[in-house]
């Protein structure tokens, strides 16, 4: 089992697939793309030698996101490969939602098991200012879509913005009134890019979780390969309602994740400046230098981000490492 210094276990693998997206959220890539070319981009038989190695560490969980990974050509073939890898219980896609009317059903044919899709807010004019992309409706099609197909789990991600969706907590409510979904703001995290962007719209979630306290709402018990996310459920809903807070204490106390490049780099924390180039290790079949190399490398996990002393390492966007 990957463990660290900290006797923190990692059994969840965020596995980035591309830094491309065709998306341009104010928070993440507001002029677009900052890389257009897909060189160098992680093959599927060197997906499969990183999966597996990690696998035998003990990796229950791979979750495959970008950029946009649904701008992947061979996606649906990255999902089958990671379900086959023996170890691997779950897969998960984190995307914006463009590709998911046309081919979530071949993306749980290829035995996806969960996926989270942005929406940072269900307003159509303000998605559309907030994304670059009026895309709300055909979104929200596509994750209607993705339950009825049987994909076990769907969730949203919305980042919490204070001039966008500040004051739409009872939208958000009501639609999960009405849908069985989990719903999870994000407070948004300032990056090497965003740092006026991040000042002048950070907005904490604990206003948000002392209102749902107050109503009622309770915590839901995590599982050993969940993300950060504290979830909530209540009798009236039919959905839960998450809060994602970096910034608040203990946030990286029970860290269990790693993180992959698209181009190969292992990253140890989301906000790093050092990262490891492991494309020479994935040029064989033989897992145990890379399995060696791993164990090692996860000795150098810092116990924490330093977001609160405004250091984001070299994480200039989230694209660039899938969040
Ligand atoms: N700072 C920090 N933020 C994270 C971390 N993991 C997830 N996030 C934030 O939460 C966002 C949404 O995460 P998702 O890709 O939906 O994955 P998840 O929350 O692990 O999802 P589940 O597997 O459903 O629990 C990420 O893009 C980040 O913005 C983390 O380890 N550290
Ligand atoms: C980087 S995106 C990659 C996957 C896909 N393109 C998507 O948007 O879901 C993953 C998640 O990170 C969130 N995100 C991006 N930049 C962020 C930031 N600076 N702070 C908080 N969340 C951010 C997005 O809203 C999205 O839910
Ligand atoms: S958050 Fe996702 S969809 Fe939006 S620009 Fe970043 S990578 Fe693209
Ligand atoms: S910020 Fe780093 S240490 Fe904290 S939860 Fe995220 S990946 Fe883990």
């Amino acid at each position: 089992m990957l463990t660290d210094a900290y006797a923190r276990r990692f059994s969840y693998l965020r596995l980035s697939v591309t830094e491309i997206c065709n998306f341009r959220c104010s928070y993440c890539l507001p002029d677009g793309n900052d890389c257009d070319s897909r060189a160098g981009e992680l093959t599927l038989s060197e997906i499969k030698r990183l999966v597996t190695a990690f696998a035998k560490l003990g990796t229950r969980k791979v979750r495959i996101t970008g950029g946009e990974p649904s701008l992947r050509k061979d996606l649906t073939e990255i999902i089958a490969t990671c379900k086959a890898i023996p170890g691997i219980e779950k897969v998960a896609l984190t995307t914006n939602g463009y590709r998911l009317k046309r081919d979530a059903l071949a993306w749980q044919q290829a035995g996806l098991d969960a996926v989270n899709v942005s929406v940072d807010s269900l307003d159509a004019d303000t998605f559309h200012l907030v994304t670059g992309q009026d895309k709300l409706a055909d979104i929200l099609d596509g994750i209607t879509h993705a339950k009825a197909i049987g994909i076990k789990q769907v969730k949203i991600n919305t980042v919490l913005l204070k001039q966008h969706n500040a004051l739409a907590l009872p939208d958000f409510l009501k639609f999960v009134q009405q849908q069985a979904i989990a719903l999870r703001f994000i407070e948004l995290m300032r990056t090497g890019d965003n740092a006026g962007f991040y000042q002048r719209q950070h907005l904490s979630g604990a206003s948000i979780q002392q209102q749902l306290l107050a109503q009622g709402w309770q915590l839901n018990t995590k599982a050993n390969t969940d993300g950060p996310a504290l979830e909530y459920s209540h009798p009236a809903y039919q959905g839960q309602i998450g809060l994602i807070m970096p910034y608040s204490k203990d946030f990286c106390a029970d860290c269990n994740r790693l993180r992959v490049s698209s181009k190969g780099q292992l990253y140890l924390c989301l906000f790093t400046d050092s990262h490891q180039d492991l494309r020479r290790l994935l040029q064989s079949d033989n897992s145990a230098p890379l399995m060696h190399f791993l164990q090692q490398a996860v000795q150098g996990k810092a116990f924490s981000h330093q977001l609160a002393a405004d250091y984001s390492g070299s994480t200039r966007h989230l694209a660039q490492i899938g969040g």
